[in-house]
Order: C-alpha cells, then structure tokens, then sequence
C-alpha cells in the first residue's frame, strides 16, 4: 500500500532532538509520494492541526510524543481517516504497541516502502472525552502529573520511575465503587486504577498485564490494591516475565462507572482532569493506524 499524499504533523518542541525534517525529505526523495508540513505550536495543538486535515490528505503522520499522539487520534476518532505515528516522545507508547520502530528513519523506512496494513484500533470515552490508551487514578495518576517536562528532558523514562518511587511512598489507598457493563455495583481498595486499552507501558516493549488488546473492543480495568513491597515485588516480576498476577485484580468490560468517596485528580491519556465519577465506554474500531509488518 502507498499513499498520494502524507501530511505531517511535527512537535518541534517534541523530546527527540533530530533533523527529522531532513529524513522525510530523503526518505521521499525519488517516491511518487507528495507531502506536506504542518508545525504544532504551544497554542496549536496537533488535534486542532489533525480535525483540519480530515478528507484532505491520504495519511496524517505524527511526529512527537504521547501527547501530540493521543491528540490526533482524539480528533481523528470516528472519521475513517488514517494516522501514523513516528515516535518522537520520551516513551511513545502506542508506537510501542503497533510496533512502529523506535528509530526514525526505520519508521519512515516502512512508510516509504509500503510494508504496513491499516488497522481498526479501539479507543474509550471517559465523561464525554476520548481517550487513546488509558484513564489512571491513584499511583499512576499522580506519576504521570510528576514526570514534569523538566524532569523527562533530564532523565527520559526514567523521569517516570523517579516520580513512581515518590509517589508509592505517599500514597494512600481510595475506596472505589464500581460498576462494569451490567453487573452489580462493588466496592474495591486499591492505591492505584488504570482503564486501559492498551497494555504496553512504553518501556522496552513490556506489558501492563499479558493479554490485554487494542483491537477487542474491550477496556481491561486494573486495580492495584496496596502498596507493601511484596505486591510492588510481584507487580514488577509479573511485568518482567509477562504473566498475571494475582498481586493485581484484572476485569475487562466495554463500560465502567466508577464512583470516588471525593474529587480526585485523574489522567485521561495526557490530561490532567479532576472528578467524582467516571462513566467510561469503548469504542471499538474508532481509528484506523498504521501498523508496521511483522519482521520474520
Ligand atoms: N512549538 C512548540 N513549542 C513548545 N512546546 C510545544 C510546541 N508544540 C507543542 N508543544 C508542547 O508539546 C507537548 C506535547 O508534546 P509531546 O506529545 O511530544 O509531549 P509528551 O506527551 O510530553 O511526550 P513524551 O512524554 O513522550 O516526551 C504539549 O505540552 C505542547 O504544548
């Protein structure tokens, strides 16, 4: 499959500090392939760049991180238009998870010779907003908001471990009220809740829990009830050799209403928001991404 037309959408603010414009301009350099340019900006946003764009090229291709990623596929949601990442983040997650190479003239590589499909990914909604790869209150909420840009710029991923030890050793554990699909309401302790689509964590390919899928047309709702060392231990091995835990309780479900005791922070994708209560649905198939071949 090759494109007429590619539009790219670049964070030039974005973590990697590369000539990128330079390796799109060779990678294309004898190909049939028109392409064109845009530049996000702090008041533009690569979604608002995205929601334009829609019918009017083959392909949005963007460069930059989670962020920029997450907010393209929220623009895109629903329009059959296709996107394509090149990883240009700190962690660059849904990369990881379809695949696409961490290094970017290889991911322009794939682009140039046509060695991908278009798939259908899922995405949720979380009080109306949609998100890409998963919703996090608790530990996780709290690690995402403390990994700030100055400390990724300083330590990478390991900007996120550092704010993981901080917060583990604050954290108390929330009282949830659950609700998924049509079953009865419960209650669960935990000092952390993550609804993912995705299972990838953004570091070196390694999964949240094994078997959790992009394309089921189900979110996976993981609660990670306390946090003594031999749960953390647990957690970190399960990861590690990628099998389930019993260190963490694990249900899929296609809707979720979560109720907290009071407003808490809360991470949708990106996004710092605040609330008591969580309706969350799936959308299964909602954007169409490009996924690389598998090598042999
Ligand atoms: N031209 C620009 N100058 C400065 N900042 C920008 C510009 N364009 C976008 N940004 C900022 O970049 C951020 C989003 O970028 P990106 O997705 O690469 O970051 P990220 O999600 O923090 O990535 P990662 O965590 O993988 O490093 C937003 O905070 C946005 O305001």
């Amino acid at each position: 499959m090759k494109f007429k037309h590619i539009h790219f959408i670049i964070n030039p603010a974005a973590a990697k500090k590369e000539p990128v414009l330079s390796y799109i301009s060779l990678a294309f350099k004898n190909s049939r392939t028109d392409w064109d340019v845009s530049l996000t900006k702090k008041s533009l946003g690569a979604g608002e760049i995205a929601r334009k764009l829609i019918g009017n090229t083959d392909l949005i291709v963007v460069y930059g991180g989670d962020g920029c990623v997450t907010a393209v596929a929220a623009a895109l949601n629903g329009s059959k238009q296709p996107m394509a990442i090149l990883p240009g983040g700190t962690a660059n997650v849904m990369a990881g998870e379809l695949g696409v190479p961490t290094d970017t003239e290889a991911a322009l590589e794939i682009l140039k010779k046509g060695r991908f499909h278009l798939k259908a990914v899922d995405m949720g909604r979380v009080n109306g907003e949609p998100f890409l790869l998963r919703v996090n209150l608790g530990i996780m909420a709290d690690m995402v908001i403390g990994a700030n840009r100055e400390l990724k710029n300083n330590f990478g991923q390991l900007a996120y471990g550092i704010t993981t030890i901080q917060k583990v050793a604050e954290a108390e554990p929330i009282t949830y009220e659950l609700q998924l699909d049509d079953k009865k309401k419960f209650r669960a302790s935990g000092v952390a809740l993550t609804i993912t689509n995705s299972g990838n964590m953004g570091m070196g390919g390694l999964e949240l829990q094994p078997g959790i899928s992009i394309t089921d047309g189900l979110l996976d709702v993981i609660l990670m009830p306390d946090k003594n060392l031999l749960t953390l231990l647990k957690v970190a091995g399960s990861t590690l050799l990628q099998n389930e835990t019993t260190a963490l309780q694990h249900w899929t479900c296609s809707k979720a209403v979560i109720t907290l005791p009071k407003k808490q922070n809360f991470i949708c994708d990106d996004a710092k928001r605040n609330t008591k209560k969580l309706k969350i649905t799936v959308m299964p198939g909602a954007i169409l991404m490009l996924v690389p071949f598998k090598s042999k």
